[in-house]
């Protein structure tokens, strides 16, 4: 392993989208793994890959369709040998990696919360009939339909920056980033609340950070392994086992979390019809190391108990 380790005459080249976000995601990887072994910086490369969902500025990513919209040209790079490790949010990953890739490293998760930002309100339960909320994430759209059918929605793209000039303009009074991503950004101060999952359960996997690798590559995985959370792998396995049995694809709103409690993992979940008007939520309780068929049970309690017509 040491003779194998990446040198600046042969770095690890590091696959990311070109977001500010993405590439800070990226050098937190860096980071770990600079930390785990006593690597320079210059050991590493970075690699921006344009991405299919960055290139679309101006529809709703549910209007475009297909599963990947984020990773298809990353993935590729790694099949190709371009690049020897990608960093993805985890909430934008596929539940099914392609032949030849593994998805099996996580950082240590961050905050799963969504958040509510807004010039003039502080909260959900503050903003009044007729308020004007921008989203253009169908779970949040879905979960905030059905609690405040009263609301108004509207779609609303972009990073950071626009959405809170949106808000500078009143095109809305008010909208939802994860906690997560603006923790990472340095940008906390915009947020007027934390929703806590009681109020609003987040997208599966949010603020989780994962690692993926060509699955033939030992020396890769030999280092991924030392800076793998195994907390959030075991969350990540009910979650995304969840997600998976319900073939969750970005036009089902899904909301799923999971928590340990010592050695037994708690996971919820949520599903609803796009338009608010219905919602079935469900969770359960299991052995941490059990993820994987607790994530399935509750799938299929919660197909079961929405019956054929509830997509519908
Ligand atoms: N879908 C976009 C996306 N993917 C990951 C994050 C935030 C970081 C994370 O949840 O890990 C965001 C932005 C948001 O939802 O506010």
């Amino acid at each position: 392993m040491r003779d194998d380790l990446p040198t600046p005459a042969r770095p690890l080249k590091i696959g990311t989208r070109g977001s500010v976000l993405a590439l800070w995601q990226a050098h937190e990887v860096r980071r770990c793994l600079m930390a785990a072994f006593g690597l320079p910086e210059a050991a590493f490369e970075t690699v921006v890959i344009k991405v299919t969902g960055d290139q679309i500025q101006d529809k709703a990513l549910r209007e475009i369709g297909g599963k990947g919209l984020f990773t298809r040209e990353i993935e590729e790079a790694l099949l190709d040998g371009g690049i020897d490790i990608a960093v993805h949010s985890m909430k934008d990953m596929p539940t099914l990696q392609p032949e030849g890739l593994v998805l099996d490293c996580y950082l240590k998760r961050a905050d799963v919360r969504d958040s509510f930002v807004s010039l003039r309100h502080g909260s959900i339960a503050e903003l009044p009939a007729g308020a004007v909320v921008g989203s253009s994430s169908l779970r949040r759209r879905a979960q905030l339909a059905l609690r405040r059918p009263d609301l108004k929605l509207v779609e609303f793209r972009g990073n950071v920056q626009t959405r809170m000039r949106k808000l500078e303009e009143r095109v809305a009074d008010a909208t939802f980033l994860a906690m997560a991503g603006l923790t990472r950004l340095g940008m906390l101060d915009v947020v007027r609340s934390a929703i806590e999952p009681e109020e609003m359960l987040p997208a599966v996997a949010q603020g989780a950070i994962g690692v993926e690798r060509r699955s033939d590559d030992a020396r890769v995985a030999a280092m991924l392994a030392a800076i793998h959370d195994r907390d959030t792998g075991l969350r990540l396995a009910a979650e995304r086992s969840f997600l998976l049995r319900l073939d969750g694809s970005c036009e089902t709103p899904i909301a799923g979390l999971a928590v340990l409690e010592g050695d037994r993992l708690w996971l919820r979940g949520e599903l609803l019809r796009p338009d608010g008007s219905a919602s079935v939520a469900g969770e359960r309780r299991g052995p941490a190391d059990e993820g994987a068929a607790i994530g399935r049970a509750l799938a299929e309690e919660l197909l079961d108990r929405a019956g054929p017509g509830f997509f519908a």
